[in-house]
């Protein structure tokens, strides 16, 4: 087979199970938990790497920030034989309980992308596997919070207050822009997958600030994505599946 044109895999590599986060840099964060680590390639803002966790071959891929270039990079990846993916990613709180470094597990987005709407209307429910859901609700271990999601598509928008707080009302936890795509492109293609996303801005402070605090490594917040990765890695190894 040949390789896919962006990700620049193929399906040689055999491997069902992937992480997928939106900074390259995150790969080497989940490569850290991983053994027999190998990076892959990398190719604009898909980085790939692969190593074991527990015995299973796990995937990393990045997939860069929006839903356009996460939908290409969850296209290929299907097409070489992924069954099962776990966003990996960070978000901005939209509720003022949802602290920094805490942990949000996506149980349904609002679709504010572009993309999706490309796909299917809009009235199409973006929601993940439900044995993945479930899986990640008995790890008791890792406190989580579970909720709705926003994924957009525009971070600076002059009306941004407004519409976060529009959504805040309507009890959406977190915002990002990449977990509506993945959780309408698993319905669509039928793989199984969740989004898991760390906090990395509290609710109505600065979005810029916050973003600073995960490049800068803040602890909370670099202590929150280590949590992210524990739980994808734990969830994607589950008994069933081993
Ligand atoms: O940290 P990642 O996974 O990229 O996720 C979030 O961060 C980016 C914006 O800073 C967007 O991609 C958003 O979804
Ligand atoms: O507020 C935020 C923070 C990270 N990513 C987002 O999409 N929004």
């Amino acid at each position: 087979m040949e390789k896919q044109p962006h990700i620049q895999l193929d399906s040689s590599l055999k491997i069902k199970k992937a992480i997928i986060v939106g900074d390259p840099k995150r790969v080497s964060s989940v490569l850290e938990f991983l053994d027999h680590a190998k990076e892959i390639t990398f190719n604009r803002e898909y980085r790939s790497a692969f190593g074991t966790y527990q015995g299973a071959r796990i995937l990393v891929v990045s997939t860069g920030i929006g839903a356009p270039s996460a939908t290409i990079g969850i296209e290929e990846l299907i097409s070489i034989g992924v069954e099962e993916i776990i966003r990996v990613g960070s978000c901005g709180a939209m509720q003022s309980d949802f602290k920094l470094g805490e942990i949000m597990v996506v149980s349904g987005v609002v679709r504010d992308d572009g993309t999706t709407k490309n796909y299917v209307p809009e009235s199409f429910p973006a929601i993940p596997d439900s044995e993945l859901l479930c899986a990640a609700c008995t790890q008791h271990d890792i406190a989580v919070h579970i909720g709705i999601g926003r994924s957009h598509d525009s971070f600076y928008n002059d009306n941004n207050a407004d519409i976060e707080a529009f959504w805040s009302n309507h009890h959406v936890l977190g915002a990002d822009m990449e977990s509506g795509a993945l959780y309408v492109l698993g319905q669509l293609r039928g793989i199984k997958t969740l989004s898991i996303l760390n906090n990395v801005v509290l609710y109505q402070d600065a979005l810029n600030e916050g973003v600073n605090q995960l490049v800068s490594g803040d602890d909370l917040v670099i202590q929150g994505e280590k949590k992210s990765i524990q739980l994808a890695l734990n969830i994607l190894t589950r008994r069933e599946n081993k």
